[in-house]
C-alpha cells in the first residue's frame, strides 16, 4: 500500500451500550460496569499526512482547543510512548454528535491510535494498544478491539460476542450529557448485582443510567418517551441518545420520518467488527 491511500479517509465508528448496569464503585471514583458493546456504521472520518518535523497538527470545524481534543492527545500519547521523530496533521471530518453516548471522541482517538501505529510502523499490538488507549477513557479498549464485546471492569475487559445485527432508530435530543456528572449524581444506581453473560444475554436489558438521565434533561424523558411509543427503547452509555431496534432499514426510517419536528435522528445498521477494523483487514489483506 501507498502512504497516499494510507492517508484517509479512516474511519471512526460510534457504538452503542445495548445494556448498561453499574456493578460498584471503585476507590479511584472509577465504576465498575457490565456492558454489551456493538458499533454502528455511523462514522466521523480521519485523515492522516505525516511531517518530518514532530508537530502534532488538527485541522477541524471544532471550537474548542486543538490540545483538548482526544485525537491531538492520542498522537502524542503513542508518539511519546514509542519516541517516534515524525509528527502529524490530522484532518478530522465530525458527523458524530458528541455528547450523546455514543463514544464519538473515544472512537476518535482509537482510530488515531491504530492508524498512527501502522503509519510511524510502532508494531504495538492491540493489547498494548489498548492500554494505552485506557489512560484516555474507560471507551477507548472497545474501539482498539475492534468486535462486539460484553464488557466488564470500567468497560476494558472484553468478551467477543455477536448480538444480532440490527437496524437501529438513534434520536439524538439536544442536550451535550456530561458523563462525569451522571456517575457524580448521588441517586445513581450502583450495586446491580453482576450477572453472567449467559444470563444477560437471555434477559430484558436496561441502562442503569436512563432513569436519573431523564429526570435531570426532559429532551432525553421527551425523546424516550416518542420511541417508546413504536418499539422498545434505551438509553446508550450516559446519553444524551435513545435508540430502538427494527428488522429492516424501511421500518426504522419509516418511524424516524414521523418524529416530532424538534427531535433529530438517524437510522443506521449495527455490526459486529469494527467499520475501521473491516478497513485495516483489507490493507493487511492487499499488502
Ligand atoms: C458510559 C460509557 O460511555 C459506557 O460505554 C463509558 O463508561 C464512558 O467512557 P468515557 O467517556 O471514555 O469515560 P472517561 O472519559 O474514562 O470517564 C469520564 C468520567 O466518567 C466516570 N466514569 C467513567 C467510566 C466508568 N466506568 N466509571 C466512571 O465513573 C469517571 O468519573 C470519569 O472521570
Ligand atoms: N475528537 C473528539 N470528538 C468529540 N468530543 C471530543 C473529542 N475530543 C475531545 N472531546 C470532548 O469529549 C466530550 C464528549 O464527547 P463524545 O462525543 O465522545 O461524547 P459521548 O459520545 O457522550 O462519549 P461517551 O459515550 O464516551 O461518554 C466533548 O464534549 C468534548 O469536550
Amino acid at each position: 500500500m501507498t502512504q497516499a491511500t494510507l492517508s484517509g479517509p479512516w474511519l471512526a465508528p460510534a457504538k452503542l451500550n445495548l445494556f448498561l448496569y453499574v456493578t460498584g464503585r471503585r476507590a479511584d471514583g472509577y465504576h465498575d460496569l457490565q456492558t454489551l458493546f456493538q458499533f454502528i456504521d455511523c462514522c466521523d472520518q480521519l485523515y492522516f499526512a505525516l511531517n518530518p518535523t514532530g508537530a502534532i497538527r488538527l485541522n477541524s470545524d471544532l471550537d474548542f482547543p486543538a490540545e483538548d481534543n482526544l485525537v491531538v492527545k492520542a498522537a502524542r500519547l503513542l508518539q511519546q510512548h514509542c519516541d517516534i521523530k515524525q509528527g502529524v496533521s490530522i484532518t478530522l471530518d465530525k458527523r458524530l454528535p458528541m455528547g450523546g453516548g455514543i463514544g464519538g471522541g473515544s472512537s476518535n482517538a482509537a482510530t488515531t491510535l491504530l492508524v498512527l501505529n501502522q503509519l510511524w510502523q510502532c508494531q504495538l499490538n492491540l493489547e498494548q494498544l489498548a492500554a494505552l488507549g485506557l489512560q484516555l477513557g474507560a471507551d477507548l479498549p472497545i474501539f482498539i478491539h475492534g468486535h462486539s464485546a460484553f464488557a466488564e471492569g470500567v468497560g476494558e475487559q472484553l468478551q467477543n460476542v455477536d448480538p444480532e445485527e440490527k437496524w437501529y432508530l438513534v434520536l439524538h435530543p439536544d442536550v451535550h450529557v456530561s458523563t462525569p456528572s451522571v456517575f457524580q449524581h448521588p441517586k445513581l444506581p450502583r450495586n446491580t448485582p453482576k450477572r453472567s453473560w449467559n444470563e444477560l444475554k437471555s434477559s430484558d436489558w436496561h441502562n442503569d443510567c436512563q432513569e436519573i438521565v431523564a429526570k435531570v434533561y426532559p429532551e432525553v424523558a421527551q425523546a424516550l418517551g416518542w420511541l417508546l411509543e413504536y418499539a422498545p427503547s434505551r438509553m446508550t452509555g450516559t446519553g444524551s441518545c435513545v435508540f430502538a431496534a427494527f428488522d429492516t432499514e424501511r421500518e426504522a426510517l419509516a418511524v424516524l420520518n414521523k418524529r416530532p419536528k424538534n427531535l433529530t435522528g438517524f437510522v443506521c445498521k449495527s455490526c459486529n467488527q469494527s467499520p475501521l477494523h473491516q478497513q485495516l483487514n483489507q490493507i493487511k489483506n492487499i499488502q
